[in-house]
This record gives structure tokens, sequence and C-alpha cells, in this order.
């Protein structure tokens, strides 16, 4: 549902209305409020014995649902557990344990806490709903059918709010027993003076005690997604309006096989070197030198492990990939940003042109939406399907833009939408990403074929408006020996 815009004082400033959830957005002067997606109101309750990849999958759909711009946090029940007994240590003067007979059913005490404790942490996910967010993740065991009736019932006194339970089944020896070494080695507060071998035994007999008790569920009538095997199998029960069925869809494709992702700008192009944007250039003599530098990159990373090239249909990419030797696929919706009225013109050009508009995308770039084109929030919205089927695939190396793989990067690192802009990408230059059970390891090829850099800074000060009497920008073209290194740095 979209407010009344004002589409003629603001041709830049006009929010994505393309295929994504309903938003409203009101204008303020020159600056984007940010839309409010406040109708959605969803409680996702996790389900699973410990070491089942509930908080990666939690982690994840978090990632991708902030990704496409709703609010969503994850209330992480043995989070709050430590961090009450943190407190508590701080006034006793007296440090709390919970080592496996903490988590067994027998112990009543132990038990009536740890109840409470998934209460609190619900209340709290609820209140923060009230205030504004969207999707709110209850990250815990929930194992018991007595466990998510009271979370049913809970949920059912906030008028609107629903509740999806989301349960991780897993039987792959290798899945757990990689989540275990994970939980041990990660620096778990929980066995922060245990040896690694303690803290294993532990933890096994943790999830045995948990074992004991758990009921999978089999409640008719309730909302549920079953993803058996981090995505090996999926079943779906009462799953019901477009942020659930876009909820389980992106689980459903979610796997945990070994793969990387490759991302390469084209080679340099014509354009590039004259310092304009857009357009459908071919490469330069330097972008062309890169394209036949590329194969022997790549099979010097992967070997003969199976590979995927992505381009747009842009010429540029298409003539980047030309000596690849694996099976090729062109998206239109890997197509650069396009810049519109702007399309063609140097960044210096359209400031004298468009002086307003100039400073519009200086002052909110993620939003600023050019004239008869896009904003890179249009961009987001467009790079969806790319983004799910990225999830589905294994090694793929993406030749595409500077802003497509800055979204794409963007969500892979969970970045800030003001940051996004501005990540660096440049030219001559593969970066691989290698899912991990918390995010992406990162490795940079660069190759030393020079290229001009098409990199804008972020203006340091706001821009002045009006901009009358604007004063020149230059685009920072040169080449990388005089690069800096300075990134932006990840949310968390
Ligand atoms: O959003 P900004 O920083 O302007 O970067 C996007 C621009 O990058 C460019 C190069 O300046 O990408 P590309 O090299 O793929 O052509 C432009 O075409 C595009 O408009």
């Amino acid at each position: 549902m979209l407010k009344k815009f004002d589409q003629s004082a603001a041709s830049s400033k006009i929010p994505s209305q393309s295929a994504t959830p309903p938003i409203s957005v009101v204008g303020i002067g020159n600056k984007v409020a940010k839309p409010d997606y406040s109708e959605a109101k969803i409680v996702v309750a996790t389900v699973g014995l410990p070491a089942r990849g509930k908080s990666y999958l939690s982690n994840k759909l978090m990632r991708y649902l902030k990704w496409l711009e709703y609010d969503v946090k994850v209330f992480n029940v043995g989070q709050l557990r430590r961090s009450r007994a943190r407190q508590r240590a701080l006034t006793s003067g007296q440090r709390e344990s919970h080592t496996a007979e903490y988590f067994s059913h027998s112990n009543e005490e132990a038990t009536r806490l740890r109840d409470k404790l998934a209460e609190d942490s619900l209340d709290m996910l609820i209140q923060w709903l009230k205030d504004g967010g969207n999707v709110g993740i209850h990250d815990a065991t929930n194992s018991t059918h007595n466990r998510r009736d009271k979370i049913q019932q809970r949920v059912a006194r906030e008028k609107g709010f629903t509740v999806i339970f989301l349960e991780s089944i897993c039987d792959d020896p290798e899945i757990i027993a990689a989540n275990v070494a994970l939980k041990v080695s990660s620096g778990d507060p929980d066995y922060k003076d245990m040896s690694p071998e303690e803290a294993k035994t532990d933890f096994l007999r943790r999830i045995r005690a948990y074992e004991a008790v758990y009921e999978t569920i089999t409640e008719p009538g309730i909302s549920y997604l079953k993803i058996i095997n981090v995505g090996d199998r999926v079943v779906m029960n009462h799953i019901r309006g477009y942020l659930q069925s876009r909820i389980a869809f992106y689980l459903m494709n979610l796997h945990l096989k070994p793969r990387s992702i490759f991302m390469s700008r084209h080679g340099e192009s014509q354009y590039n070197v004259e310092g304009k944007i857009g357009g459908d250039a071919l490469l330069s003599v330097h972008g062309q030198t890169y394209a036949e530098a590329l194969p022997g990159l790549i099979k010097n990373n992967i070997g003969d492990a199976p590979l995927t090239v992505w381009t747009s249909t842009l010429q540029r990419t298409i003539q980047s990939a030309q000596y690849l030797p694996y099976p090729k696929l062109t998206w239109k919706s890997l197509d650069e940003l396009d810049a519109g009225v702007c399309d063609g013109m140097t960044y210096e050009e359209i400031e004298k042109q468009y002086p307003e508009d100039f400073a519009n995308r200086d002052e909110d770039k993620f939003n600023y939406r050019y004239r008869g084109g896009e904003s890179y929030r249009d961009v987001v919205v467009r790079l969806e399907p790319v983004i799910m089927e990225l999830e589905r695939q294994e090694n793929i190396l993406i030749i595409g833009h500077q802003a497509i793989l800055r979204c794409l990067y963007a969500y892979f690192h969970n970045f800030k939408q003001a940051d996004l802009p501005y990540i660096k990408i440049p030219l001559h230059t593969v970066i691989k990403l290698t899912p991990k059970a918390y995010g992406c390891d990162e490795e940079r090829y660069t190759l030393p074929i020079a290229a001009v850099d098409t990199h804008r800074p972020k203006p340091k000060a706001p821009a002045p408006k009006p901009l009358r009497e604007a004063t020149p920008m230059t685009s920072r073209r040169h080449y990388y020996a005089e690069e800096e290194t300075e990134e932006v740095a990840p949310l968390e």
C-alpha cells in the first residue's frame, strides 16, 4: 500500500514499487522516509535438538529478510540464559555452570528456569514486534508439545500476530559432528572453562538429555515447516500468505554442500576508460587482457570442480566470459543499474546537467532513483530471484557490474543499506566467497592488469542544497597503484 507521493517533485526519490511486499513511504522534503512494512507480524519459533542448525537457519533467514528490508531480529534463548547468569554472578560473586545436568528434564528447578527464560524471551520478542518489528525469530529448542502450546497461546493474545514453527531435523552424522565441533571450538561461553574434549562430552550429554523428551511436531492445525538435513526434504503445513510463503520458499532452497561463489566485474570497458556510466560498451584493451587471463585464475583456484558462469545480457560481461570453458547462463536481472536519462554520461556531466539529482544521490544513494531509471533499492528487489537461485546452486562465477555485485556482496556480508552503494568492487579482481556456518569467508585475487578506478567515495559532509552553483566533483578514475585500501565494515 503506497501512500500518495509527489512524483513531479521527486522523480529521483520514488521508492521501489515492484514485486516486493506492500510498503508505505512518505517523502519528507529532500529525504525519503524508511519504508514501513508494519503490517507483517510473524513469530518464527525454531524446534529441534541442539546441534541441528537452528541458529544457522535463523541467521540465514534473518539476513535474507533484512536484505529484503523487513525488520527482523533473532531472540536466542541461550544468549539470554548466559547474560542473566552473568548478571547474577556479578551480584552473588558466584559463577554458575550450565553443564548437561542443567538441561536434564529430571532437574525440576532447572526445567522451570529454562521454561521461564523461553517465556521471557518470547515476551521480549512480542514487545519488539509491537514496537515495529516484522519477523521475530525465537531461537530455542521448543522441543515439546507443551512448550509449543504455550508459544501458540501467547502469540494468539496479540491481534494479527501469527506463528510458524521451524523444525530442523537432522540425522546426517557429518552435519551433526560439524555443528558439535563448531559449538565446542567457537569459544562458546558455556564451555570456556573446559578442555575441548570435556566440552564435547558434555555437549553430547546435553543432546541426549533433550532427546529423552523430544517430540517432533505432530500437532494438527499449526503452521510449520520441517526442514530435514538442511533442505534435503521439506514438509510444510498451513503456510499462508505472502511473507510466510516467502520464508518457506527460501528455507526450501538452502543447502549445506561446500561450495564457493566467485564474483568479478567485467574487464575494464571503453566507457569505464571514458568515465561514462551505463551503456553497452565493449571492453578496452586492458579489459580484453583480463578476459584472456580469467580462465587461468579460475582454473588455479577450483581445479576440475564443476562451475557455472553467470553474466548479464550486456556485451562487456559476455565478452569477459568468452574464454571461460564452463556452462554459461545470461541473466537480464544481472544487468547494471539503469541510469535512465543519465545513461552514457560522466559524473561531471550529470552534476552539470542535473545538479539537484546529483546532490540527492549523494545524500541518499541507496534510495535515489535515476530519472527514468533505477535506484539501488530497485536493484535489490530485482536481484531476489538471483539470490534464491544462488542459494540452490553450487560453484558459481558471476561476471557482473559494479552496482549489481555490491548488492549481491551486501547480502552475503550483511551490509547496511547506507553503506551498500559504496562497497569497493574494483575491476580486474575476483572475489571468492565461501559460505560458512555463520557468514562467509572471503578471498580476493587481483590480476596485475591496469584498470581505471570507477569508485566514487561517499562525500564527507552532507551535500549542500540547493546546488545551483555546485562545485564540480571529479570522479576518481586512477590506477590501483594510487588506491587506498579502506573498506566499509560489515555489520556485526
Ligand atoms: O552507483 P555508482 O557508484 O554510480 O556505480 C554504478 C556505475 O558503475 C558502472 C561504472 O561506472 O558500472 P560498469 O563498470 O558495470 O559499467 C556504471 O555503469 C554504473 O552506473
